[in-house]
């Protein structure tokens, strides 16, 4: 017998919760051919739904991923990365935070089930208040932290880049930007880091205008809330999502701004929040602390307050 045909494995990337973001999270993976996606949620016969319709357009756009939908945990065994996307999303007039009770429980539970089956797994966690579910995650499963993170900071920063764009008139990807802290009113868009083709948007914009598209960034999930009335945004987070995925399976080494785990870099501990991270097939590979000024610093350190304050709550609440 010839060895011409080598079984080859693609990753797999599970996505839990088949909602909005989940669906379209598998939608970007299979375009980009990126791995196979098992799709899970609580509601029968939703995933294997979703996945089904998935499926029926890959002989149209040409791809080979394999999606299937499920209710079981099991089939998501030995996945290289966990998507966590269950929960509830906010309507019209509720904050994140308003989530934080119903959700701590969900993502609690679906991270326990999936690790079961995928202990060697990467987990990215998206439900939402990011910050504080990417913590419960990270306790509950106690995996090295480099292999828990949260998205949000690549959504943000792709925010603050398409307000700077559509001001200047510029393709948007030709503009870098860099929004740290947690994914809430408090984030911390960095315009001293913004730059278009290299060139500082400070030398570009006056800073009543920067002023505004910084504040426009900050509600920037509250104004698609606003405009949807059904629920939040899934295209841009989606997008976001398998950025990240694409940088961990291909080993990129990619600078994305990442919900990760703080060991004393920005003087934080013990706490989630949006940083530069270089992601790679490790997960967070390292995190780079960038310079910030003294009014910068204590914008970070609110919103590191804040975060924790919300984890506490969560905490009391599971216990
Ligand atoms: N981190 C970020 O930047 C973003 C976070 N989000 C958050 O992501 C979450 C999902 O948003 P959408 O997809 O728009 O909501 P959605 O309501 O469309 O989908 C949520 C899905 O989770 C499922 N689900 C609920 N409990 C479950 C459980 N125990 N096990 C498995 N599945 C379960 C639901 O059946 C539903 O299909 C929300 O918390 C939202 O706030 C959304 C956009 C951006
Ligand atoms: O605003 C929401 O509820 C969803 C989200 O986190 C975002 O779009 O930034």
């Amino acid at each position: 017998m010839s060895n011409l045909l080598i079984p080859c494995q693609s990753p797999l990337v599970s996505v839990i919760g088949a909602g909005n973001v989940g669906r379209s999270l598998a939608h970007r993976i299979a375009l980009k051919n990126l791995a196979d996606v098992v799709l899970l949620d609580i509601v029968e016969g939703l995933p294997q739904g979703v996945a089904l319709d998935l499926m029926e357009a890959q002989s149209i756009e040409s791809h080979d991923c394999q999606i299937i939908g499920t209710n079981d945990y099991a089939d998501t065994s030995g996945s290289n990365i966990v998507v966590i996307t269950a929960g509830l999303a906010r309507k019209p007039g509720m904050t994140r935070d308003d989530l934080m009770n119903v959700n701590a429980k969900i993502v609690v539970e679906a991270a326990q089930k999936a690790f079961i089956y995928s202990p060697d797994a990467i987990f990215i966690v998206i439900t939402n208040p990011l910050d504080v579910m990417t913590y419960l995650v990270w306790q509950t499963i106690k995996l090295p932290p480099a292999r828990v993170m949260g998205m949000a900071g690549v959504l943000d920063s792709s925010r603050l880049q398409t307000f700077i764009a559509m001001e200047l008139g510029v393709l948007a990807a030709d503009v870098h930007a860099m929004v740290l802290g947690g994914h809430g009113d408090l984030m911390l868009p960095l315009p001293r880091y913004c730059t278009v083709s290299g060139v500082p948007i400070t030398e570009l914009m006056e800073e009543a205008t920067i002023n505004r598209i910084v504040e426009r960034t900050r509600n920037g999930g509250a104004e698609i809330v606003k405009l949807l009335q059904t629920g939040g945004a899934y295209y841009a987070p989606a997008s976001s999502a398998c950025l990240m995925i694409e940088a961990i399976l291909r080993n990129q080494s990619r600078l994305l701004p990442t919900a990760a785990y703080l060991e004393g870099e920005y003087g934080l501990e013990d706490i989630f929040l949006g940083v530069p991270c270089r992601l790679g097939c490790r997960g967070v590979e390292s995190i780079l602390e960038v310079n910030l000024t003294e009014s910068e610093k204590k914008a970070l350190q609110i919103s590191a307050h804040s975060v924790r304050q919300n984890v506490q709550v969560a905490l009391s609440h599971l216990a």
